[in-house]
Order: C-alpha cells, then structure tokens, then sequence
C-alpha cells in the first residue's frame, strides 16, 4: 500500500488528504454486485497504473470514481469531501475522463473538440468564452501536440491523433486529476509511447495526478511508479516489482509469464516464457481444495509450506478464504461476492475435478448457494477421485452419528445427507490439517507410482 508520505520517482507525494478515494465502495450492474467494498486511495501527484484482465471491472472504477456512476454503498471523496456533495460543475473541473475511444456524430473539427472541453467553465453550453477560456484551449492543444491539427475534422484523423484530441480536450478543463481509460487502445507502438510519454509530461510538469487503466503491462512497469492489479477488487497495490510476480499474474491473468529486467533497460519487462523454460514453472494443480468461510486458512497455508500446487474454489470476492487463495494457490475458480455458485463456475470445478490426483474438502459452511459443490465432489469420488473430508473434531461417541445434521449444514439436512454419500464413496475422514496432509503426501504418491507404472 501506498505510505502516508512518500517521493515517487522524485514527485513529491501529499502525505494528508487523499485527492482521490473510494472507501468501501460497493457497486454493479442489474442487481449483480462486480465489485465488493473496494477501498483505495490516490494522493496528490501520483501517478498510478490500473491493471486487470477484461471485463475485471477497470471502466467501472474509473465512472465510479469520475462520478458518472454512484456507488451502492460506501463513498467516492474529492479531497476528502464526497463527490456527490460537489457540484457537477465543480466535479468537472476537478477531474477529466479520457475515454478508451468517442464517436463524434457531426463533423467536428479539432478546436471545437477541445473547446468542449472547456464547457465546465462556460457558464452555459452556448456562452462566449472569455480570454482564459481561449488561452486555455490553446495552451491544450499545444500541449497534446495538436495545435496544427486545429482546422482538422475529428473523424478524419488517425488513431493515434484521435487520441491526443481526448487527452487535450481532457486537459482544456484544466483538472488536478486526469483519469484515463486504455489511452493506448488501438495505437501502434509509436503512438502508445508518444501518449505515455505526454500522461507523463502532465503529471511531471503540469502536476497532473494520474490514474490509468492499462493492459500493456511492460509499458505499465516503465511508465507508472505505482501499479493497482484489479478483480473485481483490489489484489496487489505496489511497485512494478511487487505487483508483476509472475505467480500473481497467472493466479489473475491465467498465463504463465518471465518477469524480469532485460540487457541494457532500466525497467521490468513481462514477456511470455521460452518454451524450454516451460519445465522449470511451477506445476499444474494437483489437489482442488473446496473451502469457505475461513474453513479452508490453515489447510492451503500447509500445502502452500509443502510445495504441493491446488487449486481452490469456487470461492466467493470477498470471503477470506477467496483472498487467503489468491496468494497462496496456483488456481483460484472465482464466483461473484455472496452470489450462489454459477453453472459456468461450476463447469470450472468439474473441469479442475477431472485434472487433479486428490480433493480436499474443508469443515464450510454448507448453504444452498454452496451445495452443489458438494455435488461435484460426490460426482467425482463416485468416478474414483480420491477425497479427503476434513471434518472438526467431534467428541467420543458422535462418529457414527452423522444422520444427525451438522450445526455447519444450512440445508435442511441436504449437506449432512451428501457428505454421508461422500463417506459411503470412500472419502477418507480427517479431523486435523496435519492428518490430512500427510493423507494428502501419500495418496499423491501412490498416484505418481502408478502413473509410472
Ligand atoms: N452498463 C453495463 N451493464 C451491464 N454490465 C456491464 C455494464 N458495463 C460493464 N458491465 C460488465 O461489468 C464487467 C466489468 O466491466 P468493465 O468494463 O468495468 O471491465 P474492464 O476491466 O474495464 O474490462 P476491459 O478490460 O475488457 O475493458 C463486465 O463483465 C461487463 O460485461
């Protein structure tokens, strides 16, 4: 996380109010929750990269944070005030959104782009502009390199021009804080370079705070000192060396990558891996741990120590098995925040079932929303999947008395009755972390003798 105070690449950080900051904020589209109190917060002169895979949820922050959307619960504060206390007016001439790409339905051309841009200080839409106004238009388009294209028709340039009218027109409203959403979409490298090179210059020079999304990572490690790595929720906050791991970007990106500073550059560079280094990554999953609710803690910090890559899930954004998880397993099978277990998030569990030597199933709590988990591991100890249940210690005499239902079991019995299958399928019943993984080391032996046989 980002210290109170601090110098980045020698901008001096603001150590007191935050400018920009979601707390505990809350939001998603037709009653499906997409992100789970998310709290973050930018200073003053930061510059910061936002990371994450498609549809992870980086254009959703961006208008909750630009006000274009209000969050469900929780705040978006604009120096310590909340955003929707400002005027919208004020907001706009705070901060500027640099969208990933805007259609013009009229022949625009550039200078009445940028003009636009302008309009949150122009008293109305059609008011004249006064000399301010016009410097500021100007000193814009100066700015963004696109004063020579001032005459031009907006829908006639390229790309990489295009690109550049947004970030003047972001920049005519003169905002302390300018967030960008992919500005080097669709550019080639020329340009992606060119437009990093200007977000720099602004937050350098002109004391532009920064938030971008990106998906470039390597150009994410040389331009932003700070990198925010999203799902659906913040999973890493930190330097380019912290946040590119490459065990975190494949437990986000699912691919494996090399991190790593190449010959005569002074910035990390995330590149795909040789195929003959390929061996040497870390293994494919070999147990699947079903867990929740904290149940799951102490038996992935234990596989974790003993070096035997699972996968975990589904687990729910939120639940602090889910976070435990995303450090420690090599797979994480992702279900949204408090929502019952999908069909195609199922399918991940059936598809992970049918690859691994071993299930784990830890004490969860057992809901309608979680059952059919249970279902899946009962499918597949019934095909022969070896299965360990990690049970809570029951006093002397309660063994046989299962039919009675679990205090864990909110299904009317419906969990209890399917761990009893589970049982009568063969699973072996453990009552503590360190029987099972010595469970685990054996059976998974046993299966590498008889995959060599
Ligand atoms: N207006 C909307 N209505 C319903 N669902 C939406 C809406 N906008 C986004 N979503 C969904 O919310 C999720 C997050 O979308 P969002 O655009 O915020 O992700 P992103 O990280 O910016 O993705 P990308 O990198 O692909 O641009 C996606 O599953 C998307 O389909």
């Amino acid at each position: 996380m980002v210290a109170e105070t601090e110098t980045r690449q020698g901008l001096d950080v603001a150590s007191s109010v935050p400018l920009l900051q979601a707390r505990d904020v809350t939001f998603g589209y037709n009653r499906q929750e997409l992100l789970h109190e998310v709290s973050l917060a930018i200073q003053t002169g930061e510059m910061v990269g936002l990371l994450g895979p498609n549809g992870s949820g980086k254009t959703t922050l961006l208008r909750l944070l630009s006000g274009i959307f209000q969050p469900w619960k929780g705040q978006i504060l604009l120096e310590g005030r909340e955003l929707r206390q400002w005027g919208r007016r004020d907001v706009a001439q705070r901060i500027a959104v640099v969208p990933q790409e805007l259609h013009m339905p009229f022949a625009f051309t550039v200078k009445h782009m940028v003009e636009m841009g302008r309009t949150p200080f122009i008293r109305s839409f059609f008011g004249s502009q006064g000399s301010r106004d016009r410097e500021a238009v100007q000193e814009a388009m100066a700015i963004a390199g696109v004063a020579d294209l001032a005459e031009r028709i907006f829908n006639e340039l390229s790309g990489g021009e295009r690109q550049r009218v947004l970030v003047a027109m972001a920049l005519a409203q003169e905002p302390s804080v300018l967030l960008l959403d992919e500005p080097t979409a669709h550019l080639d490298i020329k340009y992606q370079i060119e437009t990093l090179e200007l977000v720099r210059r602004l937050n350098r020079e002109h004391k532009v705070t920064v938030l971008a999304a990106l998906h470039d990572l390597n150009l994410a490690a040389r331009y932003f000192p700070r990198l925010i790595l999203f799902q659906r929720g913040i999973v890493a906050d930190s330097n380019p060396a912290e946040v590119l791991d490459p065990a975190l970007l494949r437990r986000v990106y699912g691919v494996d990558v090399q991190v790593g500073i190449m010959r005569g550059s002074a910035h990390l560079s995330v590149l795909p891996p040789v195929l003959e280094e390929k061996r040497g990554l870390p293994e494919r999953p070999v147990v699947h741990v079903i867990a929740g609710g904290g149940s799951g803690e102490v038996m992935m910090r234990a596989l974790a120590d003993a070096h035997i890559p699972f996968v975990a899930g589904a687990l729910n954004i939120g639940d602090s098995d889910h976070t435990l998880a995303l450090h420690l397993a090599t797979e994480v099978i992702t279900e949204q925040p408090y929502a019952p277990i999908s069909s195609a998030v199922l399918d991940q569990v059936r598809a992970s079932l049918r690859s691994v030597a071993l299930l784990i199933l830890c004490p969860v709590p057992i809901g309608a929303g979680n059952l059919a988990l249970l279902r899946e591991a009962l499918f597949a100890a019934q095909r022969g999947l070896s299965v360990i249940m990690l049970e809570e210690q029951v006093s002397e005499g309660q063994e046989e008395s299962l039919e009675a239902i679990l205090p864990r079991d909110y299904t009317e019995g419906k969990g209890t009755r399917l761990l009893m299958l589970l049982r009568q399928a063969g699973a072996t019943v453990v009552t503590s972390v360190s029987e099972a993984l010595e469970c685990a080391k054996k059976q998974l032996a046993d299966e590498t003798f008889l995959s060599l046989q």
